[in-house]
C-alpha cells in the first residue's frame, strides 16, 4: 500500500469525481493511515505493496485525499474519472462504496455525498419528464399533487384493488400507486391488475374531468420480466411505472431508463430498504447520494420522507433531499455534508412525501415543501371514517385550505370529509 494519497493542498480538477465520507478509524489506527487505505482500496491499491502497480500508473490515477477534518471525522477524496466506467452506477458504487465499507482498519465509514463531474453527468440521460414534465402529464401547475397507496398493501384481489383505485380517483386523488411489496402475487396478478386498474382510472377521468395516473409496481425477479411489465403498461396506454429502486438494483434502474426512452412512460422510484444503508449516521451511505444517483439515471420522482409522518428523517435531511431532487444547482453545505453540484442538463425530479400521512398534516407539508411535491396517503385515506372516497376528498379539501391559508378547523366547518378526518386524527 502506497501511503501518499493525502494532499491537503490539492484542488480537485474538472475531470474528477469527489466523494465526502464520514470516517472513524479502528482502535489503534491513525486517521491518516485509515485515509490512505480507504482512498487506495477504493481505487488502485490494496493492503500491501504491489509490484504490478508502476509509479507512472499510480501517478496518473492515484486518488487525492484533499480535505481532512479529524475532529468531525470528515474526509474528502477526488477520484480521476478514468478510474470509472462513467455511465455505470454499479461500477461507480463498487469503487466508492464497495470494499472500503468492510475494512477492519475503519470502525465506521459512511459515504455522505458524491459530486459528479460534467463527463459523468453527460453520460447519463437523467429524467425524461422530471418535475415539470410530471406537471405537464397531469396539467396541474398550481398545487401539490395528491396520491394514494392502495391498502391493504397486499391481499386484495385485482378487482378489489381496481375498485379501491376508482374510489380514490373519484374522491380526488391524482395518483393511485401500488405498495412496494405488491408485484405479481397469486391473489393479484400483475397483468390482470394493470388492465382493470387502468380501466378504472379512465372511467374516473371521464367522470371527474381530471387527468389521473396509475403507478403500477413493475419490480420483478429479472430485468427481462421488469421490462416486459413496462411494455404491457405502455401498450395499454399507461403513462407510469413504479419501481422499488433498492431491491431491484442499479442495473435494473439503468435498464429501465434506457427502455423507457422509446416509450411514453414516467418512472416513480420507491426507496424501501434504503434504511439498511442510510439510517445509521456513522456507517453506510447517505440517502442524498442515493437520491443523486436516482436522478442521474433518470427516474422522474422519488420518495424522500415526510418529517411529520411515520418514517425517520429530520427536517434538514428531508429538505436537502428535496433540494437535491429539484434544484438545477445545489450549493455546498458543510454542516449537512452536501457537496456543490451543478446539474447541467439533467432535469430535476419531483419529490414524493409518503409514509404515515393524514389530511391534517397537509398544511405542515405545504409549509415545508411548497407546491412542488406529491403528497401520498395510505391509511390517511383508506382509514377515513367515511371510507376511501371521502378520505381522498378530505385530502383535496386540506390542500385547498393550505393554499388559501385558511385553518383546517375553519375550512372543515363546511367540508364534512375534512371535519371527519380531523375528528379521527386530531
Ligand atoms: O409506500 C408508502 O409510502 C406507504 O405505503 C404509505 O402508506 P401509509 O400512508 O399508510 O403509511
Ligand atoms: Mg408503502
Amino acid at each position: 500500500m502506497r501511503e501518499d494519497y493525502i494532499e491537503t493542498e490539492y484542488k480537485p480538477k474538472p475531470d474528477e469525481l469527489v466523494c465526502e465520507y464520514y470516517m472513524e478509524p479502528a482502535d489503534g489506527v491513525s486517521f491518516e493511515k485509515a485515509c490512505n487505505h480507504m482512498a487506495g482500496e477504493s481505487s488502485i491499491d490494496t493492503w500491501s505493496d504491489i509490484s504490478t502497480l508502476s509509479p507512472e500508473k499510480a501517478q496518473e490515477l492515484k486518488p487525492h485525499v484533499f480535505s481532512i477534518d479529524k475532529e468531525r471525522g470528515v474526509v474528502k477524496v477526488a477520484y480521476k474519472q478514468d478510474l470509472f466506467e462513467i455511465d455505470s452506477v454499479p461500477q461507480i458504487l463498487s469503487a466508492i462504496a464497495g470494499n472500503i465499507m468492510s475494512m477492519k482498519l475503519v470502525k465506521n465509514l459512511r459515504l455522505e455525498d458524491i459530486a459528479f463531474p460534467k463527463d459523468v453527468l453527460n453520460s447519463f440521460r437523467g429524467p425524461k419528464y422530471g418535475l415539470n414534465g410530471v406537471r405537464d402529464l397531469f396539467g396541474v401547475y398550481d398545487r401539490p399533487l395528491v396520491g394514494t397507496i392502495v391498502k391493504p398493501k397486499v391481499g386484495l384481489s385485482s378487482e378489489k384493488h381496481a375498485d379501491v383505485a376508482y374510489k380514490s380517483f373519484v374522491g380526488g386523488c391524482d395518483i393511485v400507486k401500488d405498495d412496494e411489496n405488491l408485484t405479481n402475487q397469486k391473489f393479484n396478478a400483475f397483468d390482470k391488475r394493470v388492465k382493470i386498474t387502468l380501466d378504472a382510472k379512465e372511467k374516473a377521468e371521464k367522470e371527474t374531468g381530471e387527468r389521473k395516473m396509475y403507478l403500477c409496481n413493475i419490480t420483478a425477479p429479472t430485468c427481462e420480466e421488469m421490462l416486459r411489465r413496462a411494455e404491457v403498461i405502455n401498450d395499454l396506454g399507461g403513462k407510469y411505472v413504479m419501481i422499488d429502486i433498492i431491491t431491484a438494483g442499479w442495473s435494473a434502474l439503468q435498464s429501465l431508463r434506457e427502455a423507457t426512452e422509446d416509450m411514453d412512460i414516467a418512472i416513480h422510484a420507491h426507496r424501501c430498504m434504503h434504511s439498511v444503508m442510510t439510517r445509521n449516521p456513522r456507517h453506510g451511505v447517505n440517502m442524498v447520494a442515493l437520491a443523486k444517483l436516482t436522478r442521474l439515471i433518470g427516474h422522474d420522482q422519488l420518495h424522500i420522507g415526510t418529517v411529520v409522518g411515520k418514517m425517520h428523517g429530520d427536517k434538514d435531511e428531508v429538505l436537502s433531499l428535496r433540494d437535491e431532487c429539484a434544484l438545477d444547482y445545489m450549493p455546498a453545505n458543510d454542516q449537512l455534508h452536501i457537496l456543490e453540484q451543478d446539474w447541467g442538463n439533467i432535469k430535476p425530479m419531483m419529490p414524493v412525501a409518503s409514509g404515515g400521512l393524514e389530511p391534517g398534516m397537509i398544511p405542515d407539508l405545504y409549509n415545508m415543501f411548497g407546491k412542488d411535491v406529491i403528497m401520498q396517503f395510505g391509511a390517511g385515506i383508506h382509514a377515513h371514517p367515511m371510507g376511501t372516497e371521502a378520505g381522498a376528498t378530505a385530502c383535496r379539501q386540506s390542500v385547498e385550505a393550505a393554499l388559501e391559508n385558511i385553518t383546517l378547523e375553519e375550512y372543515a366547518s363546511n367540508h364534512k370529509e375534512l371535519q371527519s378526518a380531523l375528528e379521527k386524527w386530531g
